[in-house]
């Protein structure tokens, strides 16, 4: 039996928790240790006409319903009009309410993502959201360790997401199965947490409950002056909480119940080619036969794979750099912190969106990354581009709002699941980084993005059409 220190609360899950405690007239046990937000029906247009400017009714009716059972059981909540307000677990970590050493969870997958700063982070089922909600407290079953060691120096072009989808393509959706993933090595701990939370966030799609990183001092240094963060009015309290954060590590000499080993010095940009996560080649490389076998790569069964391909309508040796594609998505809890947004600005400022692109949607994490990338710059960077600048939600990542694809449409996406129906109807997602998904707007197809040349501003004052990608 485990005590819950946070219980982060979004409105597809918590309805139906509310809801039994109402039934059985129970009041939340812990109050403060709740936090509300909407993120996955939110239109990502117009959010300053509030919840009731939500035009399809299914979502104005679930965005309502956890704004009302925020009010009922007094429970803190950022509404759509509020700048905190964002995707559930860009904003934990972001107030500071989810802290090192603490136990969290909520009715989501993705809270693997909080595991980043060495917090027990998972995601649980609406009944269990119910039990925390009136008990604080959850029954847990002991979870195998695995020890994933990342090991080299990123090279130029590679991010967070190339590693774990590296990972991923290396144990398959399946590898890490009733385990808890401790992220570690040399190539982790030179990520910034905004890096660190991409990969743990993934943890889940490697089969995992959870995924940690250990405590460093980048991770001390993220929480210093957050809002939910200790010490405000007390400097002791705060030297208390990281003489206490610096334990959080594996001992030395640890035992794992599995340990798997990734070099990245070589690693190139990484695109899903399938419709699971493991289902994931180098952009350099051709969709696979099926006849290759690699040590670093798990290997489909023949039916998954000719259902895949079929589905994603791609042919078996076709090219990485061949696939067309109709839209990009830039988001999600996976990459749409500040770090994201700027990398995929880096990419195309001064560049502009290839015709054949039907929409390029860049759509912020939370209130506050919209707000810190505005002061920045980076939506005019977008906007002149010919991206679409949102406002805070889930989007396109999961096909629960205004944000689609169409049947048939492919699309570049940074966001973790590429299921079939995934981002709309039909349509075809492919996992990429922020910067590869930022390139492959520009071309309207994957590119390469280690052989991009930067933007020569002689070139573009005298009105050519930049490409920038070297012959
Ligand atoms: C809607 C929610 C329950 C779901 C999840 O648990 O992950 C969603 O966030 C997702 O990414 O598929
Ligand atoms: S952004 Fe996507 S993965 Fe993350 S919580 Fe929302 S729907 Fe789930």
């Amino acid at each position: 039996m485990i005590y819950i220190d946070r219980q982060l609360l979004h409105e597809v899950t918590s309805p139906q928790a509310f809801e039994g405690l109402r039934i059985a007239g129970r009041k939340p046990w812990r109050i403060s240790a709740n936090i509300a937000t909407p993120d996955h029906n939110v239109p990502t247009e117009n959010q300053s006409a509030g919840v009731s400017g939500i035009v399809d009714p299914v979502s104005r009716i679930q965005v309502q319903t956890l704004d009302s059972n925020c009010d009922d059981f007094g429970i803190l909540e950022f509404r759509m009009n509020d700048m905190r307000q964002g995707i559930v677990h860009v904003i934990g970590p972001e107030q500071g309410a989810t802290l090192p050493g603490m136990t969290v969870v909520c009715g989501d997958s993705h809270t693997s993502t909080h595991g980043a700063f060495g917090a027990l982070a998972h995601g649980i089922g609406t009944s269990e959201v119910e039990h925390v909600l009136a008990t604080q407290c959850l029954v847990a079953k002991k979870m195998k360790n695995m020890l994933v060691r990342v090991t080299g120096q990123a090279p130029k072009g590679i991010f967070a997401k190339d590693i774990v989808l590296a990972i991923i393509g290396r144990i398959g959706t399946a590898g890490g199965n009733g385990h808890a993933i401790e992220f570690a090595g040399e190539a982790i701990e030179a990520l910034s947490m905004e890096g660190r939370m991409t990969v743990c966030n993934m943890a889940i799609e490697a089969g995992a409950r959870a995924g940690m990183i250990a405590v460093d001092q980048t991770t001390i240094d993220y929480f210093a002056g957050r809002p939910f963060s200790p010490g405000h009015d007390d400097p002791e309290e705060w030297d208390q909480a990281v003489n206490y954060w610096r334990t959080l590590r594996s001992d030395d000499g640890a035992q794992f119940d599995t340990i798997v080993e990734l070099d990245i010095s070589d690693l190139a940009p990484q695109v899903t080619w399938g419709t699971s996560p493991e289902m994931v080649v180098a952009v350099d490389e051709n969709v696979p036969d099926g006849t290759e076998r690699r040590a670093d790569r798990v290997q489909q069964n023949a039916d998954s794979r000719s259902r895949a391909l079929s589905y994603m309508g791609l042919s078996e040796g076709q090219a990485i750099t061949d696939i067309q594609l109709d839209r990009v998505f830039i988001g999600s809890c996976t990459n749409s912190r500040i770090e994201d947004l700027r990398e995929a600005a880096a990419v195309v400022k001064g560049r502009k969106v290839a015709a054949t692109i039907k929409q390029a949607l860049v759509v912020p994490g939370s209130g506050l990354v919209k707000r810190q990338a505005e002061a920045e710059g980076l939506d005019v960077i977008f906007r002149e581009a010919g991206l679409d600048w949102r406002e805070p939600g889930c989007s396109m990542c999961l096909a629960m709002n205004a944000d689609k694809l169409g049947q048939g449409e492919h699309c570049a996406s940074t966001s973790n699941r590429n299921f079939e129906g995934r981002q709309g109807f039909g349509g075809r997602t492919h996992l990429v980084s922020p910067a590869m998904a930022a390139a492959a707007a520009v071309f309207g197809h994957f590119v390469d993005i280690r052989s991009l040349q930067p933007i020569d501003p002689e070139r573009l004052s005298s009105g050519s059409s930049p490409d920038g990608v070297a012959a």
